[in-house]
């Protein structure tokens, strides 16, 4: 998604002549560098909730920026934290800008205390939290510290500030929808000709748009959780759907089919580089299920398959962003299912003909042209010989909250997730009880064979490098050192599962008896060096805790509590142990 946002090569330095005219234009300026940098992220880490700063300081009368940062993945250090770094000393008296209120794992307080130690005084944000559990709280947290906070919005009114509120929007505009929806936000992307056909009456496809056009379609894919395409797109143009663009994010590839009538020999059978997820009815071709599986490929049966109910698990599997590529059948069953938000249209100047060339979009049952949907907020774009012309096909949703009071001062209780109360499921880093998360910001210190203390940035790390860990080959302690300094907990879990994958004999061979242990150690160290989390852990005393990974059985629930869910398990007795009601010799978990 190319966002129109100014970039600013050089720190903005402005004269202040204490206009109250300049200093909105300014707060405006620096909230869309805010929202600028919030992007930066995109395509490198799977979509996460995107945070920019930028610490401005009017020292000696001019306004100068002084610290800048933005949130790489789930599970590093906060923009806040980053930019405060960076200011060191000019952070005292600045004026931090923030595309979006700080959400760090609830509990936590590291981009908040980061503002405060660097001796902040006044914060401009220009979104409330969108997630209900943790709106407000840092605006709250500040007030009550004596930071003045400023909401764009609300406490801020003034016509410079509508296209900066609409850029934090936007680069956070899948986190809304998601929250505004309850399914990930989905962009239909396809590219078509200039008399509206997606191939040849043949089904020849390749190609519809420039190279220029399909570097950007990998750019949006980075951009994704997923890939989506439904049964005929891989029968017709056997799609690799991979990102291509030499490293970074790669997307899942989801495929929706019904029948399963799809071929054994597939690009997308190839889960070597990334995973390939087969969503089908339940019962469908039993063997060809079995088939997939033994290729690696994770086959998801739906009781009755429609975009709805897929969009409604992936969004219990913590997708935020979701690409479909699809043909005309199914984009048009996914419209009308009301999951698309965005419309990607590339537009190349040819002209193919075909009166059975296939359309984008197939049976809408609109039979007046006054029914079509109309895009708001177009954009229109040539990329190289194409025209690119995108559009919301819902306009993003005001998540205003209703206002409250500048001095309310009720504290409110992380909200118990909208499972039964007793059941507390945790997955990302953002959800209610997201610190739970082995990809949570807590480095641990943990002893290494030789019993001497290293650092780890996160349980994930730790727990992914000690597969290889005491194992002799040589490349078993790069792939030990590799995961050690991966830059967040997703790319040390990607690699190290990849590494196992691919390179089973480096694995230590008493892994699958020890790592239980292994994990059981880490979460100890965690829950007892953060105070917090272990008053978090001890307050869900009397609640099932369960990971709600739906595809990882072992440590996860998996969707049906069909998972293991080993994770909440060690959780739950690590509770009875801090609680003393228990100690480990006797734990219900011996191996
Ligand atoms: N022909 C066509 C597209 N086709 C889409 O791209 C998929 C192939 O992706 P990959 O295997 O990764 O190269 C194909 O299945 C279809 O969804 N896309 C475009 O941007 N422009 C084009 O001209």
């Amino acid at each position: 998604m190319s966002f129109s946002l100014p970039t600013f090569s050089s720190p903005i330095i402005c004269e202040t002549n204490n206009n109250h005219y300049n200093s909105h234009a300014l707060d405006a300026a620096y909230i869309k560098r805010a929202a600028d940098l919030a992007d930066k992220s995109a395509g490198f880490t799977s979509p996460h909730p995107n945070y920019g700063c930028v610490l401005a300081s009017s020292a000696a009368g001019n306004v100068r920026v002084v610290g800048e940062g933005f949130l790489y993945a789930q599970g590093t250090k906060p923009a806040e934290l980053l930019a405060v770094e960076t200011a060191g000393e000019f952070s005292k008296h600045a004026t931090a800008y923030l595309n979006m209120e700080p959400g760090d794992c609830p509990g936590d307080h590291i981009a908040v205390s980061a503002l405060l130690k660097g001796g902040v005084e006044r914060v401009v944000i220009g979104i409330r939290h969108p997630l209900s559990h943790l709106r407000g709280n840092a605006i709250r947290a500040l007030r009550s510290e004596g930071v003045q906070v400023h909401v764009l919005g609300e406490d801020l009114q003034s016509k410079f500030f509508q296209e900066a509120i609409k850029l934090c929007q936007l680069v956070n505009a899948h986190l809304i929808y998601r929250v505004a929806s309850r399914v990930p936000f989905s962009v239909l992307k396809y590219a078509m000709t200039l008399d509206g056909k997606i191939a040849a009456s043949s089904g020849h496809a390749a190609w519809i748009s420039s190279k220029q056009s399909r570097q950007l379609v990998f750019e949006l894919r980075g951009r994704s959780d997923a890939v989506i395409v439904g049964g005929n797109t891989v029968r017709k143009d056997n799609p690799k759907l991979t990102a291509r663009h030499g490293g970074g994010h790669l997307p899942t590839r989801i495929v929706m089919s019904q029948t399963l009538n799809l071929p054994e020999v597939a690009n997308l059978w190839d889960v070597s580089e990334v995973s390939t997820i087969v969503a089908t009815q339940r019962g469908a071709r039993k063997s060809f299920q079995r088939y997939l599986a033994s290729k690696g490929v994770e086959v998801v049966e739906f009781d009755i398959l429609n975009p709805r109910d897929v969009m409604e698990y992936f969004y219990d599997r913590g997708y935020l962003s979701i690409l479909w590529e699809c043909g005309g059948t199914l984009a048009a069953s996914a419209i009308s299912s009301g999951v698309i938000h965005k419309v990607y249209a590339f537009v190349a100047p040819k002209v193919i003909g075909g009166k059975n060339a296939p359309s984008p979009v197939g049976e809408l049952g609109m039979v007046e042209m006054s029914q079509a949907l109309e895009l708001v907020d177009v954009c229109y774009e040539q990329i190289g010989p194409d025209m690119l012309i995108s559009g919301f096909i819902q306009p993003i949703p005001d998540l205003a909250p209703i206002i409250p009071s500048v001095n309310e001062t009720s504290v409110i209780d992380p909200s118990v997730t909208p499972y039964e109360a007793s059941i507390i499921f945790f997955y990302k880093t953002w959800d209610p009880y997201g610190a739970f998360s082995n990809f949570s910001p807590h480095p641990i210190q943990m002893p290494d064979e030789n019993g001497d203390y290293l650092t780890w940035s996160s349980v994930e790390h730790y727990y992914q490098a000690s597969k290889f860990l005491g194992v002799e080959d040589p490349s078993a302690k790069e792939c030990f050192e590799n995961i050690k300094s991966a830059k967040s907990p997703e790319e040390a879990a990607r690699m190290g599962r990849k590494l196992q994958r691919q390179c089973p004999h480096l694995v230590r061979p008493d892994w699958d008896s020890v790592k239980v242990d292994v994990m059981y150690k880490a979460l100890k160290c965690k829950f007892s060096i953060y105070p917090h989390l272990n008053s978090m852990l001890l307050s869900t005393a009397g609640s099932v805790l369960v990971e709600a990974s739906p595809h990882d059985l072992f440590w996860g629930g998996g969707r049906e509590g069909e998972g293991l869910n080993y994770l909440g398990r060690l959780l739950m007795q690590l509770r009875s142990e801090f609680l003393g009601e228990s100690s480990t010799e006797n734990s219900c978990l011996r191996m």
